[in-house]
């Protein structure tokens, strides 16, 4: 049985993921493709070779009676409307990160697919797939390094574009970690806080960067989290948790170490489409096996409001300078365990 999706949105990540569904993954293709740029698309199909229909409107590709499934790959705040479009149409949707832009928008998926009363939503959480923070999970849930206490983490950047603002420092990049270390922690948040240090002069004016996020978990775990996005270096992301009798860190990606020139040197990536791709890879074809099994499994769209509730409240604590409170609504038992 092939899964036939249809991709909205075929940017960066939307093309991707089409690249990785037709020559990389099994068991599914990319039968639709709609982007409001029609022309980016259109070459998406062609440099791809896809037997592809382009559609006008991302609705239309989800109501076609040939899409077993939808990818939303197009810019966050149009997340929202399409992911509900398909709870509507009883398709199972993988979603791409954030869920939706605010928490009352996550909360409103929730809504529509407990109602549904089937999951169909996968959101595109990511990091959970990958091998180096699963290794850190292991040694957490192996009581290697006894009960977590600290954890230190830093999300950088090479460069990004003047259209990024000092939001999407939480609501675009801190949000990979604000998912990753709850599921890491098996925790959630309490309070949330963000500190502003020296601004880099690599950045645009309006820019504040870097930012350093201080968040407290319901265990009484303490995280800080700097989010560099100017970093010039390399693409380069750290986490390493202290616990009450050793420190777990994440192993760095598998590089060549060169001794020559009198120099021990690794190359650091520069990508974070590399960095993660075999992460991506799984993270799909997993979509695609829970689609085919009926039964998702991958972060669920309770996962998505999580970290929309604790990217919500680090916007407000930007703004505000103090230290907030992370409140989530009940979970409904439909997310249980
Ligand atoms: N999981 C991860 O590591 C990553 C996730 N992302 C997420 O993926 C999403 C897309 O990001 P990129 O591919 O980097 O952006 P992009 O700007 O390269 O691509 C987005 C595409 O969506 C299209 N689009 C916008 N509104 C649309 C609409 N209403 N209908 C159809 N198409 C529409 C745009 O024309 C564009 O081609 C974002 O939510 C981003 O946060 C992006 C990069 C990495
Ligand atoms: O999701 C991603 C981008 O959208 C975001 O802009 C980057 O900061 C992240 O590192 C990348 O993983």
């Amino acid at each position: 049985m092939t899964i036939r999706i249809g991709v909205i949105g075929t940017g960066a990540i939307g093309a991707d993921h089409a690249r990785r569904i037709t020559q990389t993954l099994s068991g599914g293709q990319v039968v639709a493709v709609n982007d409001v740029n029609r022309a980016q698309a259109e070459a998406v199909v062609a440099r791809l070779g896809l037997d592809a229909k382009v559609y006008d409107n991302g609705h239309e590709l989800i109501q076609a009676a040939d899409v077993d499934a939808v990818l939303v790959t197009s810019w966050g705040p149009t997340h929202e409307e399409f992911v509900l479009s398909a709870i509507k149409a009883g398709k199972y949707v993988f979603c791409e990160k954030p869920l939706a832009t605010t928490a009352r928008g996550c909360l409103n998926i929730v809504e529509a697919e407990v109602a549904a009363g089937q999951r169909l939503v996968q959101v595109g959480f990511m990091r959970p797939y990958d091998k180096g923070y699963q290794l850190l999970k292991q040694a957490i849930d192996n009581n290697q390094i006894g009960e977590p206490l600290m954890v230190h983490c830093a999300h950088r950047n090479p460069t990004v574009p003047d259209s990024y603002v000092t939001s999407m420092a939480i609501v675009d990049t801190a949000i990979h970690e604000l998912d990753v270390l709850r599921w890491l922690l098996d925790d959630d948040y309490k309070t949330v806080q963000v500190v502003y240090p020296k601004r880099t002069r690599h950045r645009f004016e309006h820019l504040a960067d870097p930012q350093i996020v201080l968040i407290e978990t319901q265990k009484g775990v303490r995280i800080d989290l700097e989010i560099f996005v100017n970093c010039q270096y390399g693409y380069d992301i750290q986490c390493s948790v202290v616990g009450e009798t050793g420190v777990a860190n994440l192993p760095e990606p598998q590089s060549l170490l060169l001794r020559t020139e009198a120099k021990l040197a690794t190359n650091i990536l520069t990508d974070w489409k590399q960095r993660f791709i075999e992460a991506y890879d799984i993270e799909l074809q997993d979509f695609i096996k829970g689609i085919e099994q009926q039964q998702l499994s991958g972060p669920t769209a309770w996962d998505g409001y999580a970290a929309a509730v604790a990217a919500d409240a680090c916007v407000l604590a930007q703004e505000s300078g103090q230290i907030e409170p992370v409140v989530m609504a009940e979970r409904p038992t439909f997310y249980n365990k």
